[in-house]
């Protein structure tokens, strides 16, 4: 009922127990606040917030045109549906360092266990798209230290993401990761790895967390959480899976109500009303209010 019963703090203490070298966590990202959910319930552990499903969710690509107003709001409202810790993409911090650090505080603030910088330059970009850019070294490290300082919760996973895979080739992500692990990165992720040795030069370069991205219609095959877990990955995000599935979902029910003139032959494929009610859990509502839910469900069980 309401929101989760375990606190920011707890969450925090959760994810970097949680986040051992190996054990391939499997991070979906919500789409909603619903939605992460039916992730606790689906038996994962934890939530991740993508930037770019923040961004298409509002009709904008993602290129850095969320504010941090914005991706706080929302990631605050997913992060307290479950009680599992939920990770956020903080994109390139929104600005200069000293608007990283403020990036940090308000992301605390708002509930999240942890999020993810990246050293890319504003306009930036998919990850896995060509043509990126990223800044100096120097930048990247002021970005990270601003965030690493700011912090208030010292659990609050701070990770640093790198996206020179794409521009300069792996020797300069493995060193720009150590770099960033001494510039006081708990945790790193390396954007668009081509290969599973790429992933696993990487986990052998820092002694921290690393995240493997599995987004789909990427650089990145597609692996199994064996296949990363051999090779060291701590935690796994499908970032844009649920938003790509349930757009999909849309569409075509969308397009079976212009042709047959009815969804009826969609709604098999529907959750139902009483999975839905048994998702916002309102029979429990009852507590409050014994006549809140005195009809039974009609719709198929759930
Ligand atoms: C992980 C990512 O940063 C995101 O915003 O979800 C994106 C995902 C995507 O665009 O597929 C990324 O840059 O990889
Ligand atoms: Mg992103």
């Amino acid at each position: 009922m309401l929101y989760s019963t375990v606190s920011p703090e707890d969450k925090r203490l959760q994810l970097r127990a949680a986040l051992t070298p190996g054990a391939a966590r499997q991070f979906p990202g919500a789409f909603n606040p619903l939605s992460a959910r039916l992730i606790e319930e689906k038996g994962y552990d934890g939530v991740y917030i993508s930037g770019a499903v923040l961004a298409n969710d509002l009709g904008l690509p993602d290129i850095g045109l969320t504010t941090l107003s914005e991706v706080a709001t929302r990631a605050g409202q997913i992060a307290r549906m479950s009680n599992l810790p939920a990770l956020v993409d903080a994109d390139t911090g929104f600005g200069e360092p000293m608007n990283v650090a403020r990036t940090v505080q308000e992301l605390e603030h708002a509930g999240l266990a942890g999020c993810h910088i990246e050293d890319q330059v504003n306009p930036k970009r998919c990850g896995h798209l060509d043509g990126k850019l990223v800044v100096d070294l120097a930048t990247m490290q002021r970005r990270i230290a601003a965030a690493a300082t700011a912090r208030r919760d010292p659990h609050f996973l701070l990770m640093a993401r790198t996206d020179i895979r794409g521009v300069e080739g792996l020797s300069s992500a493995v060193d720009r990761a150590r770099a960033l692990v001494d510039a006081g990165a708990d945790a790193i992720f390396p954007e668009a790895m081509a290969t599973l040795r790429e992933f696993e030069a990487i986990c052998s370069a820092v002694d921290v967390p690393v995240l493997a991205n599995m987004t789909e219609f990427g650089k990145s095959e597609l692996f199994t959480r064996q296949q990363l877990a051999e090779v060291g990955i701590a935690v796994v995000i499908y970032p844009v899976t649920l938003l790509r599935t349930a757009m999909g979902a849309a569409e075509r029910v969308l397009e079976e109500i212009r042709s047959e003139g009815t969804q009826a032959g969609a709604v098999n494929s529907m959750m139902t009303r009483a999975r839905l009610y048994e998702l916002v859990d309102y029979e429990t509502y009852n507590t409050f209010d014994e006549s809140v839910f005195n009809f039974t469900v009609p719709g198929g069980s759930a």
